[in-house]
């Protein structure tokens, strides 16, 4: 079991809403990065070094929490994601041919893993809760889907995508370089394709995010 959690969000909203879930579980730290991967891997970075400092005041696991969008037929708008792989979606080369990740360009990954075990103990929980839940890939993107296009590209491209948002590769690289356990859960607030602002469902997400981060709790400490 993990003793010291670090979840990390891009906005204090999705902050608080997980703060709401963990009702004051003093083991989990809850920080928002900014938005993007970026900003995430910085603050992830920075928090795991800052940690590091102190003796035993280290981290045993790293979530990377907020709202997401859904791709359709996969994840509807208030259920939950849990990621069973992070994919920098966007990291490669675009031509008209199509698009190379980096790993078929061989400068790197694009893929980074989850702590499996850890994963599915809070599906399991999750879905005890009854909350509806899909176990898949979430795609981290600089550029979050937009259009129709983009979104048939992507399900095209990774078959069985789950969500999409927009810092969970760059939270998993910073975890992965200490060699420390991450997951990834995603409230699904809109669904991913033409950008529509105002069919996104903020505040449905960030109540299903809250629910959610009740089980975080409950799992991982
Ligand atoms: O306006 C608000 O009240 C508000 C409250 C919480 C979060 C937000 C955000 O806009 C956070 C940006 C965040 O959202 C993720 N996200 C959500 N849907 C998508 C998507 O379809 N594609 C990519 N990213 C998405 C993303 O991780 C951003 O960090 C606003």
């Amino acid at each position: 079991m993990a003793k010291r959690v670090l979840v990390m969000t891009a906005v204090d909203a999705e902050k608080d809403a997980v703060l709401r879930g963990i009702r004051g579980d003093s083991r989990f730290e809850v920080l928002a990065a900014g938005v993007g991967p970026i900003a995430a891997a910085v603050s992830t970075a920075t928090a795991l070094a800052s940690a590091m400092v102190t003796p035993d005041s280290g981290y045993d696991l790293v979530v990377s929490a907020g709202i997401g969008g859904g791709f359709p037929n996969q994840a509807d708008i208030g259920t939950i994601v849990v990621a069973n792989e992070v994919i920098a979606a966007d990291l490669g080369v675009q031509t008209l041919d199509g698009f190379s990740s980096i790993d078929e360009l061989g400068f790197g990954t694009s893929r980074l893993p989850v702590a499996a075990d850890l994963s599915s103990r809070l599906v399991e929980a999750l879905r005890s809760g009854v909350l509806t839940v899909n176990y898949g890939p979430i795609l981290t993107l600089s550029t979050a889907t937009g259009t129709a296009i983009t979104a048939s590209e992507l399900t095209a491209r990774i078959p069985g995508a789950a969500a999409e948002a927009m810092e969970g590769f760059g939270v998993a690289a910073a975890a992965h370089s200490r060699s420390i356990p991450f997951i990834e859960i995603r409230a699904i607030s809109n669904i991913v394709g033409p950008r529509d602002r105002a069919s996104w469902r903020i505040g449905e997400a960030l109540a299903a995010l809250e629910a959610a981060s009740t089980h975080l709790s409950e799992v991982f400490s």
